[in-house]
C-alpha cells in the first residue's frame, strides 16, 4: 500500500512531510492522522533549519477531514474520540522546535486551513482558492484550529472568515495577512527561491527563533483553548444541519 505521508530531507537542511492522497484531495483520513503523529514524535529531534507541510500532486493542499472517516453517524462523545487526535497533531506542529511552512499547493478547505494555522507561515499557490467551510456543514473548526487562526491574523479577520465560511483567493489571503508568499511553480524544487531567505539562516538562528516566537504564545493556555473547541465542535456534529451537509457532499459526488 502507497504511504499516505511522506518525509524527505534536504542537503539544505530543511525537511517536507508530505500528505499523500492526491486521488482524494490529501483528505485527511484516520490512518493518516496516525501517520503524522508518529512522524512528528519522530522528528521532535532532527536537526533541521525548517520543515515544511504539503500536499501530493498538484491540485490541493488538503480537503480537510475525510468525509467518510470523520463524518459518520457519530455522538458528541464520539466525534471528540475522533476529533482530538488531530488536535495533538497540530499542537505538535505549533510547538516543533524549528520553524514549519504550510506549502499549501492547491485547494485547501476546512481541517486544511486548520494545518496550515498550525504552521508558522503559508505560502499558497496563486491557482488555489482556501475555506473554512466548517461553518457551511453544520459544524466549527473541530481541530483546535480556530484557536490558531486567531494566534496568526487579526481577530477581526479571523472571525469574519470562520462566520462567513466563504471561498478566498490568494490576493484575499494576502490582505488579511494569512499568507506570506505566493506559489507560482508545480514543485517545491522549482519555486526554491521562496525559501533562499530561509535556508541561508543557520539551524541555531532558526531554533533560537522559534522559541522567542513560542514565548509569545501562553501555551497552557493554547493547548486548553484547542481542547475546548474540539468539545464544542463535537456537540455540534449530532445536529441535523451537520448530517444533512455531510449527505449533500456524497450525494453530489456520487456516493
Ligand atoms: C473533520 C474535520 C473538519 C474540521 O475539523 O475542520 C473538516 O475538515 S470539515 C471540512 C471537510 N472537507 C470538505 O468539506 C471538503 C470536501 N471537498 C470538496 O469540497 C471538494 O472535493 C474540493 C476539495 C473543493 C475539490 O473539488 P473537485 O476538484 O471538484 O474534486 P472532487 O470533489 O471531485 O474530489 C475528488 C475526489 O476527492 C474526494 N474528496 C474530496 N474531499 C474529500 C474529503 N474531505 N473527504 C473524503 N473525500 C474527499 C472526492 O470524494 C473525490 O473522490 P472520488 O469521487 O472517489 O473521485
Amino acid at each position: 500500500m502507497e504511504k499516505e505521508v511522506l518525509f524527505e530531507e534536504y542537503d539544505e537542511g530543511f525537511a517536507v512531510l508530505t500528505i499523500n492522497r492526491p486521488e482524494k484531495m490529501n483528505a485527511i483520513s484516520l490512518s493518516v492522522v496516525d501517520q503524522l503523529t508518529r512522524w512528528l514524535d519522530k522528528i521532535q529531534s532532527y536537526r533541521l533549519k525548517f520543515l515544511i507541510i504539503t500536499g501530493s500532486g498538484t491540485k490541493a493542499f488538503c480537503a480537510g477531514g475525510d468525509l467518510n472517516d470523520f463524518h459518520g453517524d457519530l455522538d458528541a462523545d464520539q466525534a471528540y474520540q475522533v476529533l482530538e487526535p488531530m488536535k495533538n497533531v497540530l499542537y505538535k506542529i505549533t510547538t516543533l522546535p524549528f520553524p514549519t511552512i504550510a506549502w499549501m499547493n492547491g485547494v485547501a478547505r476546512g481541517g486544511g486551513l486548520e494545518i496550515a494555522s498550525a504552521c508558522d507561515f503559508r505560502f499558497a499557490k496563486q491557482e488555489g482558492n482556501f475555506g473554512f467551510v466548517q461553518g457551511k456543514l453544520g459544524i466549527s473548526t473541530g481541530w483546535g484550529g480556530g484557536t490558531l487562526l486567531y494566534e496568526r491574523i487579526h481577530p477581526q479577520d479571523a472571525f469574519q472568515w470562520l462566520v462567513e465560511a466563504d471561498i478566498r483567493d490568494v490576493q484575499q489571503l494576502k490582505e488579511i495577512g494569512f499568507i506570506q508568499k505566493v506559489i507560482t511553480g508545480e514543485k517545491i524544487e522549482a519555486d526554491c527561491g521562496l525559501l533562499e531567505l530561509f535556508i541561508n539562516r543557520s539551524y541555531e538562528q532558526m531554533t533560537l527563533w522559534k522559541q522567542q516566537r513560542l514565548q509569545k504564545i501562553n501555551l497552557d493556555q493554547l493547548k486548553e483553548q484547542m481542547d475546548q473547541e474540539v468539545k464544542a465542535c463535537s456537540k455540534l456534529w449530532e445536529s441535523d444541519d451537520h448530517k444533512q451537509a455531510v449527505k449533500q457532499f456524497f450525494v453530489k459526488n456520487g456516493k
